[in-house]
């Protein structure tokens, strides 16, 4: 019987486990403090940094929302993150993706302080996790592999193929599966035959943006299929990059789009900021 990978419930859970731990910090004195900025007026940016904030509110993290016109400019946003990492209250900061095309988003990345780089975007916190050494992960990628985690499936010995390389996902994935013994293969928009490559997939990772990009001749029988996808059809339906409907048969496990993913990614943003609330609190 295929499982469906539920990632409402994980995260559900996982917040639980977090609230604990955010009491017992403020015990000692420390609130967690997570810094979001938002620049310009993107939808569905602001629909997720809403959520990230009252998932923060719930477990007693204090979020503060920085928003900047679409017009702001880059120095207006450094001059934002430079006063965030002189914050002692603040133990993360992310700048929600994507960024207006005037601002250089990797410049931004750069500037942020990388021991408050809750997004784990910064090159010296993906030098870390490619060095096996890591402190903050992507939060996309660190939610995959808790929801994983969570039901108990190992990636040791698996060989993973995750079908798009973006530094969000597909490529911190890719580090962090290495990390726990997986053979990875990524593929992207110039692979040659696909199909065939997928169908060598233990456990399959979608993150392209193409709705229904995967279908059931492209999966191996018994496979883990994890889809990243968020497309909207003309009705404004999410679906992801996997025809959930003709591929779930075939799988042991497999993430629904929306419920799978997502919420794990708020999740682990989560995991990280009380994480790092820690590291403060113990010196
Ligand atoms: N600075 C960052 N920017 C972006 C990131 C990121 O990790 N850091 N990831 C994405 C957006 N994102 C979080 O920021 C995100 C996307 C989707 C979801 C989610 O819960 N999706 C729901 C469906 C929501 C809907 O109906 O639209 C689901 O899949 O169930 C959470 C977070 C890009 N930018």
């Amino acid at each position: 019987m295929t499982i469906r990978l539920d990632g409402n419930q994980t995260a559900n859970a996982l917040m639980n486990t977090l609230q604990g731990q955010v009491a017992a910090l403020k015990t000692a004195g420390v609130v967690p403090g997570l810094a979001v900025i938002l620049v310009g007026d993107d939808p569905a940016s602001a629909i997720y940094v809403r959520n990230k904030r009252r998932r923060a509110a719930a477990i007693g993290v204090a979020s503060t929302v920085y928003t900047l016109p679409a017009t702001a400019t880059q120095a207006e946003l450094l001059a934002q993150v430079a006063a965030l990492n002189a914050d002692p209250s603040v133990d993360g900061i992310l700048v929600q993706l994507p960024l207006p095309p005037q601002i250089d988003a990797a410049a931004v990345i750069v500037a942020i302080a990388p021991d408050k780089d809750v997004d784990g975007f910064h090159p010296v916190n993906v030098g870390r996790l490619w060095t096996n050494t890591p402190g903050i992960v992507a939060s996309t990628p660190y939610g995959i592999m808790a929801l994983l985690h969570a039901y108990g499936i190992h990636v040791a010995g698996l060989h993973a193929v995750i079908v798009g390389r973006s530094n969000i996902v597909g490529r911190p994935l890719a580090g962090l599966l290495l990390n726990h013994d997986a053979t990875v293969t990524i593929a992207h928009r110039q692979t040659a035959g696909l199909a065939a490559l997928t169908r060598t997939a233990d456990l399959l990772v979608v993150a392209t943006g193409q709705a229904n990009l995967i279908t059931a001749d492209m999966v191996k029988p018994g496979a883990v299929v994890v889809d990243v996808g968020m497309n909207r059809d003309a009705a404004g339906k999410l679906t992801g990059d996997v025809d959930y409907a003709a591929v779930a048969p075939k799988t042991r496990a497999i993430t629904p789009v929306p419920g799978g993913v997502g919420p794990m990614t708020i999740a682990a943003l989560m995991m990280q900021t009380v994480a790092l609330a820690e590291r403060r609190a113990n010196g």
